[in-house]
């Protein structure tokens, strides 16, 4: 079974045809939707499930795989242990980057806003084959929600990001907020810190409010949890609140960017990103998933711990939230263990 989604990966990209692979948290059965054709589709299809490609900055670069054809294989997970590559970022990037959070946490302490998700792109030169990357991501990580999309129009990315924007079944809406990161390998009786707990109660606050705006209810929100991710610990909240399926997409306008990749107040935020981090962020911190307007359904993740492929190089990204309580040199370990997710993968 392993081979055959292998093969059928392969002669999609051979083909060179658009197609989006899901492997939806703890399931077995990956999916795949593709088109039949390299057209670009700016706009979704009323009755056929698509895949939604979103941008960090959504409302100009949003684009759907039509799903002419659906497949869906069972991946027998193989776990092997693989190295644990350690990332380290070149020592001019790590200084650049600790002195833009030392900026951003003087700009929080005087200026009126909470919170900014900084963030920077690695690259590496291409020394691995993405069907075998693909392999790795498959063993390594049945808990995230493992993506692989191509279309020649648009790039190649890959991830497994513990983030969902929104999952939507049955009339019920879900979500989570997640922030706040420390190491999975580090000591479990360190409680978390008051840095992380405020950054993650920020981001809890704003979509329980996203979501009353656009629902008119107050949403379920329920305890604050650790999860893991790799090698790393988030501190999550789930939220729940019923709403119609025609109003997901108002829905995921209020949430997107939610302030766990961009900031608080979220206008603010984003033009001190724009200022501030030197590169086009592009599908990382957008996100990515399918709707299926037939079974009213929709899931989308927060495009998190992955990776763009390139002719000859991969790009890995990795960013972190800032508060005036952020101390530089954590920021860049903690980007640096981000970057290891993908980083593991790819030897
Ligand atoms: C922006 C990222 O993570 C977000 C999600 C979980 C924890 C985060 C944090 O602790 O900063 C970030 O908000 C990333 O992985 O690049």
């Amino acid at each position: 079974m392993r081979e055959r989604l292998l093969t059928y990966t392969q002669q999609l990209l051979q083909q060179n045809l658009p197609f989006l692979l899901l492997r939806k948290s703890g399931e077995s059965n990956v999916e795949i939707l593709h088109q039949k054709s390299q057209k670009l589709h700016k706009t979704p299809h009323d009755t056929m499930s698509c895949a939604v490609l979103s941008k960090f900055l959504s409302f100009e670069n949003q684009f759907y795989i039509i799903g002419e054809v659906r497949k869906s294989f069972s991946w027998g997970i193989q776990r092997r242990t693989l190295d644990g590559v350690a990332v380290n970022l070149p020592e001019n990037v790590k200084i650049e980057h600790q002195n833009r959070v030392q900026s951003a946490v003087t700009s929080l302490k005087n200026e009126a806003f909470k919170k900014v998700v900084l963030s920077l792109k690695h690259t590496v030169a291409k020394s691995t084959d993405p069907l075998k990357i693909l392999t790795n991501l498959l063993d390594e990580y049945p808990q995230a929600n493992c993506y692989f999309f191509h279309h020649p129009s648009i790039g190649t990315w890959l991830g497994a990001t513990p983030e969902t924007l929104v999952s939507y079944k049955d009339g019920l809406l879900k979500t989570m907020s997640l922030a706040g990161t420390k190491s999975a390998l580090a000591d479990p009786q360190i409680p978390w810190g008051i840095k992380e707990k405020n950054e993650q109660q920020l981001v809890t606050d704003f979509i329980s409010k996203a979501l009353e705006k656009v629902t008119g209810k107050k949403p379920d929100v329920g305890d604050v949890e650790t999860i893991q991710a790799g090698s790393l610990l988030h501190l999550k909240t789930s939220l729940e609140v019923p709403v119609d399926y025609g109003k997901i997409n108002e829905v995921v306008n209020e949430l997107h960017p939610t302030p766990a990749v961009c900031g608080l107040p979220r206008q603010a935020a984003l033009d001190y990103i724009r200022n501030h981090e030197n590169y086009n962020r592009s599908f990382y911190t957008g996100y990515i998933g399918v709707q299926n307007p037939v079974e009213r359904r929709a899931d989308y993740y927060v495009n998190l711990r992955c990776l763009e492929i390139d002719k000859s190089n991969i790009h890995l990204y990795a960013g972190g939230g800032i508060t005036e309580l952020s101390v530089p040199q954590d920021e860049v370990q903690e980007i640096e263990n981000k970057l290891m997710t993908m980083a593991r993968i790819i030897t």
